[in-house]
């Protein structure tokens, strides 16, 4: 699957929600869409799932447009914080609802799920906790089985014990068969591990495409002597930088190794601290993706 973002805008009276954001994401991969509150991430993702229009530019699944397209949509299934489902519907009717819509899904994976998560099949959505209705979310999202699977912020009131379940079950499905999963989640540093790119938003722009491999070696933390840093960081793409009594660091795009040659204490960086700093309010006015 193949899904191209040209020029991806969508505006809300005066509010730029999308601007004019361009990528492409193509590999059966795991992406990490991340952003702080009110990025657009969620607009993004509506629009992949045929659920919104565009304001201008396109976005294409595969060359076709998503918007009131069964054919992609049986393609996307995207699971949301919330209010995926009608409140009178029963467990087991959302499943076979589902199932109907999506060509692939699988019944079988589904049980397994309803009976991990303790879901009763016979129980009304409007009766199920928080926490039970991100499990039933879940499901669907894993068991539709979908080319191009989405979830965005899916576990609202699950505990600890029940996401490590879904990130197992998720890793576990993966390997069996691949596909495109986009996750977006503000509990970064928990699932970061399992990004094989990620995607950072700020104010509807895009800031950021690389792969987790690129990241890991091109976006580092060094410290040392202030002088030392201030001539390491010279001509390279800053991120942030701070200074203590005569050291610094500085989170910076560079090479881990020439550093280290160069004497610096280097580290790498937490997704979650990347993306706090690469969105901070300076950098408001920056809409160039570093990629
Ligand atoms: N239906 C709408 N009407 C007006 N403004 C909207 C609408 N939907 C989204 N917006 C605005 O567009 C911007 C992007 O919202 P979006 O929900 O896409 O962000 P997000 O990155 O998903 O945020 P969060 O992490 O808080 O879920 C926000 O400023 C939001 O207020």
């Amino acid at each position: 699957m193949k899904i191209e973002v040209r020029q991806l805008t969508k505006q809300y009276k005066n509010k730029f929600a999308l601007n004019h954001v361009s990528f492409t994401l193509e590999e059966p991969k795991i992406y990490g869409l991340l952003g702080r509150n009110g990025a657009g991430k969620t607009t993004f993702m509506d629009m992949l799932a045929g659920n919104i229009l565009p304001t201008k530019g396109d976005i294409f699944v595969n060359g076709e447009r998503p918007f009131d397209n069964r054919h992609v949509q049986e393609n996307v299934c995207l699971i949301k914080e919330g209010n995926n489902f009608k409140k009178e519907w029963k467990v087991i009717e959302v499943i076979r609802l589902y199932s109907f819509f999506y060509p692939k899904f699988d019944q079988q994976l589904a049980k397994q799920l309803l009976s991990k998560y303790n879901l009763n099949p016979n129980a009304k959505v409007k009766t199920l906790s928080k926490g039970m209705e991100s499990a039933l979310g879940i499901t669907v999202g894993l068991a539709s089985k979908t080319p191009i699977t989405i979830f965005d912020e899916p576990y609202i009131g699950l505990d600890a014990a029940a996401r490590k379940q879904f990130y197992d079950v998720m890793l576990q499905e993966y390997e069996n068969e691949k596909r495109m999963i986009i996750f977006s989640t503000h509990l970064i540093d928990e699932v970061s591990l399992m990004f094989e790119e990620v995607l950072i938003l700020q104010q509807g722009g895009l800031v950021l495409q690389k792969s987790a491999e690129a990241l890991r070696q091109q976006t580092i933390s060094v410290t040392g002597r202030q002088e030392q840093v201030q001539t390491f960081i010279k001509n390279k793409q800053l991120i942030s930088k701070k200074e203590f009594m005569g050291m610094m660091t500085a989170y910076v795009f560079a090479d881990r190794q020439e550093a280290k040659e160069e004497g610096l204490e280097v580290e790498s960086i937490p997704t979650q601290d990347l993306m706090i700093q690469l969105t901070e309010k300076e950098r408001e006015d920056r809409h160039e993706a570093i990629s």
